[in-house]
């Protein structure tokens, strides 16, 4: 368990991380989501106790990171911008970590199999792509067995199976029982991945939901409908829906489910060409929760989705 209490961090006038208060749990994977600078590292380096809070205080376990005895055997950790001597091999930076912190060397062997770097074990770390060298990060974090894992950007580099063999590690953490804290910004990877997400912005919590309620909340589901008849179709659904909306070629219906809308254009008498229940994506959620975060943008860059320029998310 990482618990938050009043966690602030400022630099200079910059406040980084503004009081947040939350609790990440055994047992699931808790996505971390925030636009860039909105506090995801620094929140995630006061929770190791690389970084001071100005105020507040953070725990892993009930004892703050810095106060730990052996650190890797309580947290693992995988941070963006990991640093492991170029000239040591795999195995000597493993066989480091394991001396230092009291685990038995036997382990080294075993999570260089389990992140699949046995073969590449005795080159030298300097010589790995990027992907292996995310792997090596992921071994790191593991040695120790912790029961808290943190894990920043953990699929950056990694091809199609390495972030599939990512998803399915965060899984089989937390089916055992940890703590698994993990940011992306491949918004398709943390649908795929979080139990839970914790989605800050400047700063500041904007929901800290489990993934189904904050789906139900931020990314809402209408139903499509396609039809030359749209003045009738209109006035079929008129009262009864929740919200329509016009899109270029489209109908869009809100509050009513797929076939109670097909039943009310066919009593209408409406040919429809296309009718579909659409779920909005958890990149269209987040874009629409953190729009008004959003610390860098291209000018030419749009905000949010369509979907929001069209009034169908608000
Ligand atoms: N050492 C520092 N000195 C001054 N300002 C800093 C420092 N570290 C971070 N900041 C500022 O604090 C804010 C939060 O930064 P942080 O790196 O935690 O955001 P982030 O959510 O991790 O962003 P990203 O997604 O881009 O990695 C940013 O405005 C950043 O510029």
């Amino acid at each position: 368990m990482i618990r938050a209490r009043e966690l602030t961090k400022k630099y200079g006038d910059k406040t980084a991380v503004d009081g947040l208060d939350f609790a990440v749990k055994p047992g699931l994977v808790t996505g971390f989501l925030g636009p860039n600078g909105a506090g995801k590292s620094t929140t995630m380096r006061m929770i190791l106790g690389l970084d001071r809070p100005t105020s507040g205080a953070v725990t892993v376990n009930g004892v703050p990171h810095e106060d730990s005895v052996a650190p890797l055997r309580e947290v693992g950790a995988l941070l963006e911008a990991h640093a492991v001597h170029p000239g040591r091999s795999a195995r000597n930076h493993l066989r480091w970590l394991a001396a230092t912190n009291a685990i038995p060397d036997a382990r080294v062997d075993e999570i260089l199999a389990q992140v699949g770097l046995t073969e590449v074990a005795d080159k030298r770390a300097g010589k790995f792509s990027l992907g292996m060298r995310q792997r090596l990060g992921i071994a790191s974090a593991l040695i120790g067995d912790p029961p808290v894992v943190i894990l920043d950007e953990p699929v950056n580099g990694l091809d199609s199976e390495g972030i599939r063999w990512v998803r399915h590690l965060c899984r089989q953490l937390a089916d055992e029982g940890r703590t698994v804290f993990v940011s992306s910004h491949l918004m398709t990877e943390m649908a795929l991945m979080a139990d839970h997400l914790l989605v800050i912005g400047q700063g500041r919590i904007l929901a800290d939901d489990p993934m189904t309620e904050f789906m139900a909340g931020h990314a809402p589901s209408y139903v499509r409908i396609r039809t030359r008849d749209r003045v009738q179709a209109r006035a079929a659904l008129t009262g009864v829906a929740a919200e329509l909306t016009e899109g270029d070629d489209e109908l869009r219906v809100s509050g009513l489910g797929a076939e109670a809308v097909g039943d009310l254009l066919f009593d209408a008498g409406v040919r429809v060409h296309e009718l579909t229940a659409v779920q909005s994506s958890l990149e269209e959620a987040f874009m629409a929760l953190t729009a008004e975060s959003v610390e860098y943008r291209a000018d030419t860059a749009r905000p949010t989705s369509d979907l929001v320029a069209q009034g169908a998310l608000r």
